[in-house]
């Protein structure tokens, strides 16, 4: 598969950690960033991880800062983004097989490695289910174009 990454400082070990095995498991992989633990602003990363990955560029993007709320705020202002904010392997489940989340994003002070690990095998390998999900994420498409500029 064809995952983007990025995150700010808070999230750069953890980043670096699922690249690892990413590149480990044979997955294409493109980090846009942070490249050092220098105190940065998650906006900056979350941006072109969102915008690559609805341009169609990755099959998926991993987004990482501290908590991981503040970067999968940002990237979900992108239209066409789902991020969503999996700390446990259940959620990162559901939320590719009912919400077609296209971006997972995590926090670094909250989970460890191991988990974390496990939620992007999940997240990554769990198909989207259709049917009446695929109804509900057109409603949020339309709520997007409704607030589209
Ligand atoms: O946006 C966040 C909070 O939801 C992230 O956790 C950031 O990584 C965090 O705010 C960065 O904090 P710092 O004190 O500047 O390291």
């Amino acid at each position: 598969m064809r995952i983007a990454l990025g995150s700010d400082h808070g999230g750069i070990n953890l980043k670096r950690s699922i690249i690892d095995y990413l590149v480990s498991e044979g997955h294409e992989i493109k980090d846009f960033g942070t490249d050092s633990s220098d105190s940065c602003d998650y906006p900056d990363f979350a941006l072109p991880v969102a915008e690559s990955v609805v341009a169609k560029e990755f099959d998926y993007g991993i987004l990482i800062c501290g908590t991981g709320i503040g970067i999968s705020i940002a990237a979900n202002k992108v239209s066409g983004v789902r991020a969503a904010l999996c700390h446990n392997t259940f959620s990162a489940h559901a939320t590719r097989e009912h919400n077609n989340a296209n971006i997972l994003a995590m926090g670094e002070r909250v989970v460890g490695t191991g988990l974390a690990l496990d939620i992007v095998k999940t997240f990554i390998n769990t198909e989207f289910e259709g049917g009446r999900h695929q109804k509900r994420i057109d409603k949020i498409s339309q709520i997007e174009k409704k607030y589209m500029k």
